[in-house]
């Protein structure tokens, strides 16, 4: 296999380029500056692989990034993984006393830390970037009275100094990140232990019929098939018009899967499996060094 070219969500310092680091084995790490961006270079074939944040413990899902794989891109999820987040407010080394009149971040970083700006910066102005390494960039440029929301690495990436750690509402905070590609084909990751196999399946109802969700989900339950994780977006066709993303627990076979697909087609319904594969969970280091 030769160099495996990864792109991902950054610029430098992002959560997702540290979960690039904890998960891959080599290769060359390409920054792209948006989801989508990342997601058309895959598209294109400028990198084989993607990175991007699906899912956040606080915040939920991550719709730009769903909407994207489902409505934009063909693509097939071919790992996870989950990732602890530690938010840390980040300032340009000068801030002394200056009011902090703007705080930049990605939009499900600054609603993981929403208490905390609340409480410690109600006045400040909240401006949304495309991912906290961005928001670190631009609090680096700018100087003294603004403050990024972002992690340990955005803050020794742009030489800022860390002004509070740990400001995310809630403990237990973790990311979930999706490895997709075109054209499956094997990763090098490092040799982190598979915590399980799944599979992500895209259910649309013919029509709005009573119990048509109840019957999709006795196809998997009589089965014994474990979902993980349900979620309704918009068809993007007009009020009320909606799909599902179903996540199994268990990897796709020939008996369940196909025996499921039949059942819900019979019903009318499309089913598209997103992909099949394992998921990792990566304790990555996030040590806060004061500067
Ligand atoms: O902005 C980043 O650093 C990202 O990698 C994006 C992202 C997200 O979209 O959820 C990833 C992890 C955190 O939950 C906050 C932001």
């Amino acid at each position: 296999m030769g160099d495996q070219k990864i792109g991902y969500l950054g610029p430098k310092g992002t959560f997702t380029k540290m979960a690039v680091d904890a998960l891959f084995d080599g290769g060359s790490y390409i920054s792209y500056e948006s989801i989508p961006a990342c997601l058309d270079a895959v598209e294109s074939g400028e990198v084989e692989t993607g990175v991007v944040p699906l899912e956040n413990a606080i915040e939920g899902s991550v719709h730009l990034t769903i909407d994207y794989l489902v409505h934009q891109v063909n693509q097939s999820i071919i790992a996870e993984l989950t990732v602890p987040i530690k938010q840390h407010l980040l300032v340009h080394p000068e801030q002394k006393d200056q009011p902090i009149e703007r705080i930049y971040s990605h939009s499900h970083a600054i609603a993981q830390c929403h208490q905390y700006l609340h409480k410690h910066y109600p006045w400040a102005e909240l401006e949304y970037t495309a991912s906290t390494g961005k928001a670190a960039e631009i609090v680096a440029e700018k100087g003294v009275g603004v403050a990024a929301i972002g992690n340990h690495l955005a803050a020794e990436e742009n030489g800022m100094r860390i002004e509070d750690t740990d400001i995310h509402d809630y403990d237990n905070n973790h990311t979930r990140f999706a490895v997709v590609q075109k054209h499956p084909q094997t990763l090098k990751v490092k040799d982190h232990p598979v915590s399980k196999q799944k599979t992500t399946v895209m259910v649309t109802l013919p029509k709005d019929y009573v119990g048509a969700l109840h019957q999709v989900l006795a196809a998997f339950a009589w089965r014994k098939m474990n979902l993980s994780k349900i979620e309704s977006r918009p068809m993007k066709t007009g009020l009320g018009n909606y799909f599902f993303l179903i996540d199994v627990d268990q990897p796709y076979d020939q008996v369940l899967f196909p025996g499921v697909q039949a059942e819900l087609a019979a019903l009318g319904c499309e089913v598209k499996v997103l992909g099949t594969y394992p998921s990792y969970q990566i304790d990555v280091p996030t040590p806060v060094k004061r500067t």
